[in-house]
Order: C-alpha cells, then sequence, then structure tokens
C-alpha cells in the first residue's frame, strides 16, 4: 500500500504532482466567521424534457468552441432518456435532505437553489435571497474538485448573476471551499469500493486482488491548458495541475481504506488508475487522458478479470454517469468479457449531506484550519480562491466572487 504523497513518489506508475502541502501554505486562507442568512446550493442544471435539449446544450456551450457534432451526439444522449436529466431531481432531493439535516441539528438556515445552466437559474435564486431580504449567502456548489468547470465557472455564474440583477451592492456570495478530501464526501466511495470488491471476490472464483482486478477511478476529462492552471499558482502544482493530484490522493485514501476493510495482507494493493471520460472539444485540442473506454481496452490480453468503475468526479447519477459510464463503460468493459460494476456517487447518503452542512458551520464559525476534517495533504482547502486560480486561457479573465481580487 503506498501513503499520499507530496513528494514526489512514484504512485503505481502514475507521476506525483509536486504540490505545497496546505499547512505549509499559509494561515490566510481561512476567512473570518460570517453571520449567514442562508444557503445558496449551486447546480449545474438539466433538461426536464425534449423541447429544453437544444436551449440547454446552447447555455451550456455558449462561446465554448464545440464541435456541431458533439452537440448533436449529447442531444442523443438526452433524447434517450425522454430529453430528462436526472440532475434537477437529485438536486430537489438534496435541498430537501440539506432541509432535514439542518432542522435536525436545529440550524436556522434556509436552503435557495440556481443552475448555472437551467431553471431554476441562479438568477431567481439571487432574487428570492434578496425577497426574503438575505444578504449574506453561503454557496455549495454541486462539484468538489478544482479547475475552471469545476470550481472557477461557478464563481464567475455568481458574479454574473448578482450583475445581471443589480444585487451586487445588496447580496455577497461566498462559497464553502472544494470538498475533494472531505469525509463526507469521499466516504461513500470508500464504501462502494469496499462493497465492489467483497462482491468481485465472493462472485469470481479464487480472483487474485492483487492483479485480476483493476479499480477505475473516473472523472470528467477536462482541456489539459484548464487543468495546468486549476489551483494556485504559489501551490506550485505541476502538469495536470491541482485538478489531477486532488483526484489521484483521493483515489488513494479511497484504496487504501478499502483494502483495510477487506482486512488484505499489507503485502497486497489493488491495481487501480485514473481515467477520464465525456471529452467534448475539438479534436486538435489536448484534453486529460486516458479515456475509459480506451483505458478498459488496454486491459485486455493481461491478467485482469474484473473491473470496477468508481465515478470520483461526481456527487450523483446524472446524465455523465448513466450514459457514459452505466452504457458506454460497461459496454467496454463487457465486450473484454470482463465482470464489471460500477460504485455510488455520493447522491444523498448521510455522511455526505452532513458534511456539506459541516462545511457551511466551518465557515460560519471561522473554524481554524487545524480543525477541519480534511483526509488528504492537500486539503482542508480554500475558504477565498487566489487570484488567477483555475482560470480559462481561451476564455479570459471575467470578473467572479468569493475570491481575492487581484
Ligand atoms: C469538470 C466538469 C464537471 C464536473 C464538475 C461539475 O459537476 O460541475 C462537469 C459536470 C457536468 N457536465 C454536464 C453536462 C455537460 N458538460 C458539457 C461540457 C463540458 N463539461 C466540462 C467539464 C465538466 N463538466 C467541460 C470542460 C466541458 C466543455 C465545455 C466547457 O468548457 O464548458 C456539456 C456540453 C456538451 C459536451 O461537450 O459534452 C454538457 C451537456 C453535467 C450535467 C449532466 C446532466 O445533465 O445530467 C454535469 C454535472
Ligand atoms: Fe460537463
Amino acid at each position: 500500500m503506498t501513503t499520499i504523497t507530496n513528494n514526489g513518489q512514484s504512485i503505481d506508475g502514475q507521476p506525483v504532482r509536486n504540490a505545497t502541502p496546505a499547512a505549509a501554505a499559509g494561515p490566510e486562507w481561512v476567512a473570518e466567521p460570517t453571520a449567514y442568512d442562508a444557503i445558496l446550493l449551486a447546480g449545474f442544471g438539466g433538461p426536464e424534457g425534449q423541447d429544453d435539449v437544444i436551449p440547454f446544450l446552447r447555455n451550456v456551450t455558449r462561446g465554448r468552441g464545440i464541435p456541431e457534432e458533439r452537440l448533436e451526439e449529447v442531444a442523443h444522449h438526452y433524447r434517450h432518456f425522454g430529453g430528462v436529466s436526472p440532475i434537477n431531481e437529485h438536486n430537489r432531493e438534496l435541498k430537501a435532505a440539506l432541509e432535514a439535516e439542518l432542522a435536525r441539528r436545529e440550524i436556522d438556515l434556509p436552503v435557495l437553489w440556481g443552475n448555472r445552466n437551467w431553471d431554476p437559474y441562479l438568477t431567481d435564486a439571487v432574487r428570492e435571497a434578496d425577497a426574503k431580504g438575505f444578504t449574506k449567502l453561503i454557496a455549495i456548489a454541486t462539484s468538489a474538485y478544482s479547475s475552471y468547470s469545476s470550481c472557477r465557472q461557478y464563481r464567475e455564474d455568481f458574479a454574473m448573476a448578482l450583475d445581471d440583477t443589480e444585487l451586487a451592492d445588496r447580496i455577497q456570495i461566498d462559497k464553502v471551499r472544494q470538498f475533494f478530501d472531505h469525509p463526507g464526501f469521499v466516504q461513500p466511495f470508500i464504501d462502494g469500493v469496499r462493497d465492489a470488491l467483497l462482491k468481485a471476490r465472493a462472485e469470481i472464483d479464487g480472483l487474485d486482488l492483487a492483479t485480476e482486478i483493476q479499480v477505475l477511478f473516473s472523472t470528467h476529462s477536462i482541456p489539459s491548458t484548464d487543468a495546468a492552471k486549476s489551483g494556485p499558482k504559489s501551490r506550485g502544482f505541476d502538469g495536470d495541475g491541482a485538478y489531477a493530484a486532488q483526484h489521484r490522493a483521493v483515489a488513494e485514501v479511497v484504496m487504501a481504506a478499502a483494502e483495510a476493510a477487506l482486512e488484505l495482507d499489507s503485502s497486497v494493493s489493488v491495481p487501480w488508475q485514473l481515467v477520464f471520460q465525456s471529452r467534448s472539444g475539438p479534436p486538435s485540442m489536448p484534453w486529460l487522458e486516458p479515456d475509459i473506454n480506451d483505458a478498459i481496452h488496454a486491459l485486455k490480453g493481461g491478467p485482469t478479470k474484473a473491473v470496477v468503475i468508481v465515478p470520483l468526479g461526481f456527487v450523483s447519477d446524472h446524465m455523465e454517469v448513466m450514459w457514459d459510464l452505466d452504457n458506454e463503460a460497461l459496454e467496454s468493459a463487457g465486450e473484454e468479457g470482463f465482470w464489471a460494476v460500477r460504485t455510488p456517487t455520493p447522491g444523498i447518503d448521510p455522511t455526505y449531506v452532513t458534511g456539506l452542512v459541516d462545511l457551511v458551520l466551518e465557515r460560519r464559525d471561522g473554524v481554524p484550519a487545524e480543525d477541519r476534517p480534511h483526509l488528504t495533504d492537500l486539503g482542508p482547502w480554500y475558504d477565498v480562491c487566489r487570484p488567477g486560480c483555475c482560470e480559462n486561457v481561451r476564455l479570459g479573465f471575467k470578473p467572479a466572487v468569493s475570491g481575492l481580487v487581484p
């Protein structure tokens, strides 16, 4: 078994990204305690009928140079499910679960919900906040890692919503830290990998966990230029930036915990790799690789009999999980004759929901860094993003909230 590293050791043949551990990154990244009026649950948004599909895709891809063929392909994924993404329903359920958890803990914070790309929009949530007299919002974005698409774009869209509603001088939106290594987010993945390994061992006679199974941690591919810019410059991430380093560090933690739960001999480590999915953009533009399907086909001819697919980059079973994993990746595994399962996303797992409430409270109360739960050396992540953190070189500078002003 390997340990979490920041110091250039190799993890299962994958290069390790050098970076300053959070503890050494300076004390200034914990924000002052703040008396918030409400929580803003910020979702991606998705279509809820055939007529929504094209307008939704236009919203997502505005100004992004996504080829027309890719849009048609993605529209087909949605059409296959009646034009409905389950993501809005997931966020309704998450909102209800957060409200129940807040009530249980007697915390008086209403939850407002708004999406980046579909109704209800962030502008609706901001107007609702104003109508109710709320001026200080703490946002939870349904996205755990650092990158343009998974962090900064939410912050830019908050700024845009405040601009569009002309409420920027009345309403403040802060955002909880990226929670990739918060135990509430990680525990459901640990449980899922443990259960999958137990199932594989029970169903495949004489399975050798040290050689005959591969755990594939899958996340959304992003353009390599976005990956390189993910995380603050001062932390010194190289290569594919904080985005890749965070996923690798979390995967390490998940594997170590799952192996411990199976009481494997300490000499046995279960093979795993980080893979990417759902690439778009023109073929000429480099995105993070390997693609999950290529990675599965590459296992052909080796000792692998079984694959465990872990949707590490996602918080719920939305379209990227239902189509790209449950449809395509499981089919790729079938083509190679591999036994395969896909493990759950956090969804509304009570551990995850409790963790999200804890993330809000640590901001409200200004909990010091040393008391903040985190499972990797890379965290606990920043309350307030640094200038240039997760910037998008293709789209250029756009104003964002919840960060230091350059
Ligand atoms: C890192 C990341 C996450 C994880 C973090 C997070 O969750 O925020 C994520 C989530 C999601 N992505 C989603 C859907 C789409 N993403 C697209 C396009 C893109 N995603 C990107 C990155 C990410 N995406 C990028 C770099 C692009 C290229 C265009 C651009 O630079 O923006 C496109 C356009 C067509 C296409 O190119 O595929 C669609 C339709 C849905 C909703 C699913 C549903 O409806 O159930 C969800 C949760
Ligand atoms: Fe996406």
